[in-house]
């Protein structure tokens, strides 16, 4: 069930209870864990569900018509590739975790995110290919959030209205380091309004690092799930500093104490600089160990990356090589 938010409720934003040292052990076991390495059949089913639930990104200045022609036409390049290399037949002969996610819709991306403005030809794209992904836009100023909210509505509406089934809202950070969060859940309950009347989903942008500490994550955390996101998601991709898993660990707290007090499940999507197959196992060991197997599936996590494809797709080659050996 998506997340109808529920009425802003500030007792809700002082539930971080976690030390430092809690979040390092957490965030250590990780790392250890795509360190040491995986059975060949959990990391191959692990890489199949991180391609799974990727959304597939080009958020560039610099972005046109031919740049999204061929980042919709990668979307669906590598999973016809991998199950030429018969893939599937192998799968088959594993385990079921493994043949569930081999298939050609399960191999390939969620979404394809774009900015607004790029929708129209994402859809064109399709139409061409006579193929679906859903599409999935930043909006709201991206990636700075520093826009009026008329702005904002005007540019949701938009991106909606063009072929959004997915909407990314980056926050005004200012309201959350100032702590104003009832003025940023205002704000977000208004975008959430227009994703209600579309049956869209909203993923709200925190930029984790650029926040000034934990608590402030948290609370922004909160202060989204309230409003009704469906996903809070680290970052834009464009801050000075990634999101860490530290980030991560936090936003789950958040996301678990949310699921406690309303029994509303919100997703979490990691994005920004994740590059390597190592990097996105990590987060996804970490949503596994903190929020548990439920949250491993698409309506619950993401990985947002524009450059992380190609190494899922060459680390899961090598892995389904070893069932031969
Ligand atoms: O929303 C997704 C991010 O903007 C992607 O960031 P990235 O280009 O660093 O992978």
């Amino acid at each position: 069930m998506s997340n109808p938010g529920i009425l802003f409720d500030d007792s809700l934003l002082t539930g971080l209870d976690v030390e430092k040292s809690d979040i390092e052990s957490v965030v250590d076991d990780c790392d250890r864990c795509t360190k040491v390495g995986f059975l060949p059949e959990i990391e191959a089913s692990y890489l199949g569900l991180i391609l799974h639930v990727m959304d597939l990104t080009s958020l560039n200045s610099t972005d046109n018509k031919q740049t999204i022609e061929a980042l919709v036409d990668k979307a669906f390049l590598y999973a016809k590739e991998l199950l030429k290399s018969d893939i599937e037949k192998m799968a088959n002969t594993h385990s079921c975790e493994l043949r569930n996610y081999f298939t050609t819709s399960t191999l390939t991306p969620q979404t394809v995110c774009v900015s607004s403005v790029r929708i129209y030809d994402v859809v064109q794209r399709l139409r061409f290919l006579k193929q679906h992904i859903d599409i999935a836009s930043v909006a709201g100023g991206f990636p700075m959030g520093q826009v009026p909210l008329s702005c904002r509505i005007t540019e949701v509406e938009y991106a909606i209205s063009h072929g959004a089934a997915e909407i990314d809202i980056v926050i005004d950070r200012g309201l959350a380091i100032s702590g104003n969060f009832e003025e940023l859940y205002y704000d977000l309950r208004a975008i959430k309004s227009l994703c209600i009347k579309g049956n869209i989903t909203l993923k709200t942008i925190l930029s984790v690092s650029e926040l000034d500490s934990n608590q402030t994550v948290y609370k922004a955390a909160m202060t989204a799930m309230m409003a009704g996101s469906d996903f809070i998601k680290t970052s834009t991709g464009k801050e000075a500093k990634n999101a860490t898993l530290f980030h991560g660990m936090v936003m789950c707290q958040a996301i678990k104490h949310y699921h406690e007090k309303t029994s509303y499940k919100v997703g979490i999507k990691a994005a920004g600089g994740i590059k390597f197959n190592e990097q996105a196992l990590s987060w996804l060991v970490l949503v596994k160990n903190i929020l548990g197997n439920d949250w491993l599936q698409a309506s619950l996590f993401r990985i947002g990356a524009s450059s992380l494809l190609e190494d899922v797709v060459k680390r899961l080659s090598i892995v389904l090589k070893k069932f031969h050996q």
